[in-house]
C-alpha cells in the first residue's frame, strides 16, 4: 500500500512563498504546490523545478510544482497565503491593507472552491486584519483560519536575548502577545533562559531595549534589505506551525486566533498562545494578565481594530 503524502499549497511565489515551499519540501512535510498570478506562472514553475532539482542532492522526497491554476491546489491539507505586496522602507505594514485585502478576497474564493477542508495559514500583512478578512470571506470555522506573527516575533526576541547572554537560542524561551505591530506585547514574566526568569538575568533598562528592538524587528530588516521584507525567519515560523498541524503535534505556539471573549476581546484576530494540532487551533490558552499587561494588550487590540476599520 502506498502512503498518500500530505499536500500543502503556498499562494505567492515571492520571497516568503518560495522560501516556505523549499523548507516544507526539505523537511518532507508534504508535496508542495506554489501558486501565483498568471503573469508570474513561469517564475513560479522555475522556482519549483529548481527546488525539485535540489532533492537528489539533499535527499528529500517531495514533489514541488509551480502553477497559476487553482485546480492544482485541490484537496490541500493546508493552504498558506503569502500573496500580495510587501512594504518598502518608510512604509508601515498597515499601508498595505487596501491592496492586500483584495488579494485575500480573490485568493480565498479559490481556496473555498478547491480546498474546502483545508486549514489556512495567513502571512500577508497587515496580518491580523488580513487573517480576519480571510476568515470572513471563507466562512471556515475559526480554528481553521490562523495567522502567523507570534512565532516570528518570539523568535526575534529569543535571538536578541541569546545574543545578549551569550547562550544557546535553544534554551531561551519568549512570549509575545498581541498584534503584529509596534504595539505587540512581549511578556517578560513568561520568558526564561534554561528555566531562569529573564528578569533575574538582564537589567530592566537593557530588557526594555531588547523589547523595543523586537517590536521594530520587521522594520529593521526592511531597512537593511531596501526592497522587500524579511523572509527566512517568517518562513521558518510558518513551517513550524504547519508541521504542528500536519503531524498533530499539539504544540503550544502563539497564533493569530479569532477571539470571542478570550482576554476580554471580541470579534477580532489577535496573537495569543494556542495549541496547534490536526484540527488547527485546538485551544486558546488564557493567562491571568496583570493590569499593565492587559492594558498593553488592549492597546495592541485597538491598533488592530484601527486597521480593520479601513477594511471595505
Ligand atoms: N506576518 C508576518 O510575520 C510576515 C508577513 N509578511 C508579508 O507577507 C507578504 C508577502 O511577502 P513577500 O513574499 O516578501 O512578498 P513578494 O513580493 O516577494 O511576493 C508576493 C507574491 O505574491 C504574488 N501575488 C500577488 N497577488 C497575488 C494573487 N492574487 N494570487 C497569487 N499570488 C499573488 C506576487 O506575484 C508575488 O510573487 C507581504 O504582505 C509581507 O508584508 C512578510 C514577512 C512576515
Ligand atoms: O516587517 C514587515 O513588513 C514584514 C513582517 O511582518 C516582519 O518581518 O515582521
Amino acid at each position: 500500500m502506498t502512503m498518500q503524502r500530505k499536500k500543502v499549497s503556498v499562494i505567492g511565489s515571492g520571497f516568503t512563498g518560495a522560501t516556505t515551499a523549499f523548507l516544507l519540501a526539505q523537511k518532507e512535510l508534504a508535496d508542495v504546490v506554489i501558486v501565483d498570478i498568471p503573469e508570474m506562472e513561469n517564475p513560479a514553475k522555475g522556482k519549483a523545478l529548481d527546488m525539485l532539482e535540489a532533492s537528489p542532492v539533499q535527499g528529500f522526497d517531495a514533489n514541488i510544482i509551480g502553477t497559476s491554476n487553482y485546480e492544482d491546489t485541490k484537496d490541500s491539507d493546508i493552504v498558506i497565503i503569502t500573496a500580495g505586496i510587501a512594504r518598502k522602507p518608510g512604509m508601515s505594514r498597515d499601508d498595505l491593507v487596501q491592496t492586500n485585502q483584495k488579494v485575500m478576497e480573490s485568493v480565498t474564493e479559490q481556496i473555498v472552491k478547491y480546498a474546502p477542508n483545508a486549514i489556512i495559514l495567513v502571512l500577508t500583512n497587515p496580518v491580523d486584519a488580513m487573517t480576519y478578512t480571510v476568515f470572513k470571506k471563507s466562512g471556515f470555522p475559526k480554528e481553521r483560519v490562523i495567522g502567523q506573527s507570534g512565532v516570528l516575533d518570539t523568535a526575534r526576541f529569543r535571538t536578541f536575548v541569546a545574543q545578549e547572554l551569550n547562550l544557546s537560542v535553544k534554551d531561551v524561551q519568549g512570549f509575545v502577545l498581541g498584534g503584529h505591530g509596534d504595539e505587540m506585547v512581549p511578556l517578560i514574566r513568561y520568558s526564561s533562559a534554561g528555566g531562569v526568569p529573564l528578569a533575574d538575568l538582564i537589567p530592566a533598562d537593557r530588557m526594555e531595549e531588547i523589547i523595543e528592538r523586537t517590536r521594530k524587528g520587521g522594520a529593521e530588516i526592511v531597512n537593511l534589505l531596501g526592497n522587500g521584507s524579511a523572509y527566512y525567519a517568517p518562513s521558518a515560523a510558518l513551517v513550524e506551525m504547519a508541521e504542528a498541524i500536519l503531524k498533530d503535534q499539539k504544540r503550544v505556539l502563539p497564533s493569530i486566533a479569532y477571539l470571542e471573549g478570550e482576554y476580554g476581546l471580541h470579534d477580532l484576530y489577535l496573537g495569543v498562545p494556542t495549541v496547534l494540532g490536526a484540527d488547527g487551533i485546538e485551544k486558546i490558552i488564557e493567562l491571568d494578565l496583570t493590569e499593565d499587561e492587559q492594558a498593553a494588550l488592549n492597546k495592541s487590540a485597538d491598533a488592530v481594530r484601527a486597521v480593520m476599520n479601513i477594511l471595505s
